[in-house]
């Protein structure tokens, strides 16, 4: 058996059209139009790809977007005003602070995450944002799984009563996975690099999330015949070729369907966001009319 290849392109451009609507509706009744604000301190060439990506997809979708480079030795204090000046800017409806950042301000990057207003935080990486998700009300939802969970909805995966295991416990993805995946009834299992006998856990998954950041680590034998697998990982390679966390053509055999890399969760993570700032546009327009 072959697994059925989920592509990114095809969710990407479902989700993209559904936003494109609502930035028309938004746009017709508000008389404004969406925006969004990408942060990058330093130089960072992946970081620039993928900033270029969500700029020219906010163009295509009418969504106003800005980008903002600062450089590497910027302080704490003069980000922090940056944040405060689009938190009050009422072109601005989203904020993204492009991570990681650089090593300076790596112990900043807590207090800078929560200087950014819950309601343009269109990362989800807000306490408060966190928090709702937690407790099962679901705000601003982090783009990449939020983008993991379109995925098996589209390819019409039930997840209600599944067995998911996630491989990889960050904030970015592992964590809000698990919340997102609980909120849909799934049993979920999380997985890190402390967790003993890994394969005989992946092993059991309906649904295995794979997010660790280690090129081509999950291999077939650490899964279920027929199961779902969804690969968040980018590694670039010495040859500098793209991949996932999952050795794709070792588990396509096994696997009943998954993401390629590239061309899977990434293009999502993008579609999420574009998501997420008519979204958050709409949240601040409804507090400006009450
Ligand atoms: N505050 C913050 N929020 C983020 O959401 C965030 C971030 N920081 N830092 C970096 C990561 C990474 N990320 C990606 C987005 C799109 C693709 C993407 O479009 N990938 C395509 C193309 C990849 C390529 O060819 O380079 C694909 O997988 O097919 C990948 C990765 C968002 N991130």
């Amino acid at each position: 058996m072959t697994a059925t290849v989920l592509e990114g392109k095809v969710f990407a451009a479902e989700i993209k059209k559904s936003v494109h609507k609502d930035v028309e509706k938004f746009i017709e009744s508000q008389g404004i139009i969406p925006g969004l604000a990408v942060i990058i301190v330093g130089e960072n060439a992946a970081s620039k790809v993928y900033v270029a990506n969500k700029h020219k997809a906010c163009e295509e979708l009418g969504i106003y977007s800005e980008v903002i480079c600062m450089p590497a030795s910027t302080t704490k204090q003069e980000l922090l005003e940056q944040i405060r000046i689009l938190n009050e800017s009422t072109t601005i409806h989203g904020i993204l602070l492009q991570l990681p950042l650089p090593d300076a301000l790596k112990h900043d990057e807590a207090e800078l995450l929560k200087a950014i207003h819950p309601d343009k935080d269109v990362d989800g990486f807000h306490p408060v944002n966190v928090g709702k998700l937690a407790i099962g009300q679901e705000h601003l939802v982090p783009c990449t799984p939020a983008g993991c969970i379109k995925i098996l909805e589209l390819a019409n995966v039930e997840i209600a009563g599944k067995h998911a295991v996630i491989i990889g416990r960050s904030n970015i993805v592992g964590k809000p996975m698990a919340n997102l995946l609980l909120s849909r009834h799934a049993t979920v299992t999380i997985c890190h690099s402390r967790t003993a006998n890994l394969p005989s856990i992946t092993s059991q998954a309906d649904i295995l999330i794979v997010a660790i950041g280690k090129a081509h680590f999950v291999t077939k034998d650490m899964v279920k015949p027929g199961a779902v697998v969804i690969d968040v990982g980018i590694n670039r390679l010495a040859d500098k070729k793209l991949v996932g966390d999952v050795n794709f053509e070792d588990v396509k055999e096994v696997a009943g369907a998954i993401t390629p890399v590239p061309g899977g969760v990434g293009l999502l993570t993008i579609a999420m966001l574009l998501s997420n700032t008519v979204k958050a546009a709409q949240l601040q327009c409804h507090k400006e009319h009450k």
